[in-house]
């Protein structure tokens, strides 16, 4: 039986613009491809925020039109970063694959992702969208309302809420599209956050982080491996420093350790482990990979990496 695999796709396998997700798109459908031929059944979920907080700032111009919404909400933001990044992605990954002879539909999902509006996130944003301001540009944005924060010397970004993801909508409809040997692409940019009123989902303002939706996404689906592909081959502690160490596995009390001493960065490289940790935990036997997209099928042969386990 082939071998289930949730993969979260990072930001440099989309590019922050238009023109780039269309070349990036194609490098990565070669990658994911690579999967596919070494029989692994992928369900693929990617990130989305320089796009969703591209798409909310175009929409400035829509609050002329409907003042019922100055701003695009951003729950139909990620709704259209899912569609439009899905589209991209459904058509390279669909080349691709018949270029090597593989007949295998490729279907994207809008996934809805249930989150609790009691969550503190939502008095807490912390997840950058968009791209990178300057200060005279920060200013115009916190008129406007928004909350934009410095980011370590490199300018200035817009931080939304970001509450954890607590179930999704779709998961039938990617277990059967799975089972009916599909390549399925759900959980776009976290999902859709929507909270439950009776029958009612209601979206609401956040963006829900990507490798916490992929990882319940993997535990859903019962994977036996849940993959982050990022732009680095492994995590590392004291990244960045001289005496910098690349790690090829982490129990999870280890990782929790290296959490406590601060050794991975918040926004980045920190969902990243506590999503793994979250998946390795969930059930015993289960492991979560940690790498770079070019060394996806090499890290999942055991080859390189970093394999976060129980
Ligand atoms: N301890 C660490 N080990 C490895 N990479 C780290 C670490 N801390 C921070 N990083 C950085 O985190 C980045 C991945 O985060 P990010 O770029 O936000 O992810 P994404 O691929 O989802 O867009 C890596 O490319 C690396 O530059
Ligand atoms: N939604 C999300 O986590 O997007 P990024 O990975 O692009 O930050």
């Amino acid at each position: 039986m082939n071998k289930k695999v949730v993969i979260a796709l990072g930001g440099n396998a989309l590019g922050s613009t238009l023109s780039e997700q269309m070349d990036a798109v194609k490098y990565t459908a070669k990658a994911i491809a690579d999967l596919v031929e070494a029989n692994y059944d992928v369900v693929i979920a990617h990130g989305n925020g320089p796009q969703v907080g591209m798409i909310n700032n175009a929409f400035a111009e829509y609050g002329k039109v409907d003042p019922k919404f100055p701003f695009m909400p951003l729950s139909m933001c990620v709704a259209m970063s899912q569609a439009y990044i899905g589209y991209d992605l459904q058509n390279a990954l669909r080349e691709e694959l018949l270029n090597r002879g593989i007949k295998k539909p490729v279907t994207s999902i809008i996934t809805q992702v249930v989150v609790d509006e009691k969550d503190p996130a939502f008095a807490r944003p912390t997840k950058p969208i968009g791209p990178f301001m300057t200060e005279q540009e920060a200013e115009a944005g916190r008129a406007n309302g928004m909350i934009i924060v410095e980011d370590s010397g490199r300018g200035y970004r817009r931080v939304v809420a970001s509450p954890k993801p607590q179930d999704i909508v779709e998961i039938d409809t990617i277990k059967d599209l799975m089972q009916a040997g599909q390549l399925v692409i759900a959980c776009g940019g976290g999902g859709i956050p929507v909270v439950k009123e009776g029958s009612h989902l209601r979206g609401v303002g956040a963006v829900i982080d990507k490798d916490f939706a992929s990882s319940l996404l993997a535990e859903k689906i019962d994977a036996d491996s849940f993959v982050v592909l990022t732009a680095v081959e492994k995590v590392a502690i004291r990244f960045g420093k001289p005496d910098q160490e690349w790690l090829s596995e982490l129990d999870i009390p280890t990782a929790e350790t290296h959490i406590a001493n601060k050794e991975f960065a918040e926004g980045s490289m920190l969902p990243k482990v506590r999503a793994a940790i979250a998946f390795a935990a969930s059930k015993q036997g289960r492991k979560a990979l940690i790498t770079s997209l070019e060394k996806a099928a090499d890290g999942l042969a055991g080859k390189t990496g970093t394999w976060i386990h129980s």
